[in-house]
């Protein structure tokens, strides 16, 4: 099992939460939060709103598609997203930040713009931006917890996240399936940190041990699953892991709903490469090299890798490239 950390008891032992934070990101990379404040009923309401849209006729959400989005942004149906270019058989919204287009916008710029809101549920705009407000507070007091346990400044992160943050938002549903085993395909997410919210019951999330194992990661009610993305693995010299991941399509008759949300820095900001103390350096493994997954430290360039390969039909269609590499999702 993963471990379990409560943000609540950093309060009166800041010490011992961050020591337990460095343990659990720089072994597994995986961990579930609870006493994060996010009330239940605010929970509750994102995963109804959720479930009430993927309810909705397909021309209702087809109407979302991200099929119009320059910038990645809207509805995907099943089967139209790709990971280590293998198809994913999940249907989700990509949401992120309302912000104009920047017309004449060069490579990840592009992802710059606006969200698509369905049309037949109001309701779905308002509880999504609610939801980013929660989650964004959780993420800032989780990164300060990081910083001060990596031997830098609790606000090391701060510039980075000050202009214009780049989140990306999904609300995912999984169909079961006895067709394909691949919910979606292993991947590091290309962030800096991830808050997953997952429907009570729904299995199939696994995360992959440093001896190339796979561990069941089912969710526990009321926390949230979180995960490091790749540029905490750059800021950290790999000392954090960036941990790959999948999920398993669930069997015929369930299905698995999901909502991830990835807590991003502005585009353009370069994220701070961290001179860790001396013991920790000392366990410092490296950025993994790999050529078909280079990390970037800028989170825009990393993001366009990842959207550009997830969604070829959109980078195709609207920027008229070909991804160069099929691995890696976000
Ligand atoms: O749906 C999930 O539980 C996880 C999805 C995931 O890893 C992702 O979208 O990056
Ligand atoms: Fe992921």
């Amino acid at each position: 099992m993963l471990p379990v950390l409560n943000l609540r008891t950093a309060d009166a032992d800041p010490a011992e939460f961050r020591r337990r934070l460095l343990d659990a990101t720089h072994t597994v990379g995986f961990f579930y939060l609870t006493g994060h404040g996010v009330p239940q009923t605010a929970i509750d309401r994102i995963l109804r709103v959720a479930r009430e849209f993927f309810a909705l006729p397909q021309s209702a959400k087809d109407e979302i598609s991200m099929l119009n989005s320059p910038q990645f942004r809207g509805y995907t149906r099943l089967g139209g997203e790709l990971t280590n270019g293998a198809v994913d058989w999940r249907e989700q919204v990509d949401l992120g930040p309302d912000l104009p287009v920047i017309e004449g916008a060069e490579g990840y710029w592009n992802l710059q713009g606006p969200n698509q809101w369905p049309s037949a549920q109001p309701e779905f705009r308002e509880a999504l931006y609610r939801w980013d407000d929660r989650l964004a507070e959780v993420g800032r007091r989780l990164l300060a917890h990081w910083a001060t346990a990596l031997g830098a400044p609790d606000d090391v992160f701060d510039a980075a996240f000050r202009d214009r943050p780049a989140t990306l938002i999904k609300v995912v549903r999984y169909p079961g399936s006895d067709e394909t085993p691949q919910g979606v395909g292993a991947h590091k997410d290309s962030g800096v940190l991830t808050l997953l919210l997952v429907e009570p019951g729904s299995a199939g999330l696994q995360v992959e041990a440093a001896d190339g194992s796979w561990i069941d990661a089912p969710p526990l009610d009321g926390a949230f699953i979180v995960n490091i993305g790749e540029l905490l693995e750059f800021a950290t010299d790999g000392y954090l892991r960036a941990t790959r991941h999948r999920v398993l399509a669930p069997a015929p008759g369930t299905d698995r709903l999901s909502i991830p949300y990835f807590f991003n820095p502005s585009l353009d900001a370069q994220i701070p490469t961290l001179t860790l103390p001396d013991h920790l350096a000392a366990d410092a493994r490296g950025i993994e090299d790999d050529p078909a997954n280079p990390i970037y430290g800028t989170y825009g360039e990393n993001a366009w890798k990842s959207r550009t390969r997830a969604h070829p039909d959109v980078a195709a269609k609207h920027h008229g490239i070909v991804p160069a590499g099929d691995a890696s999702a976000y």
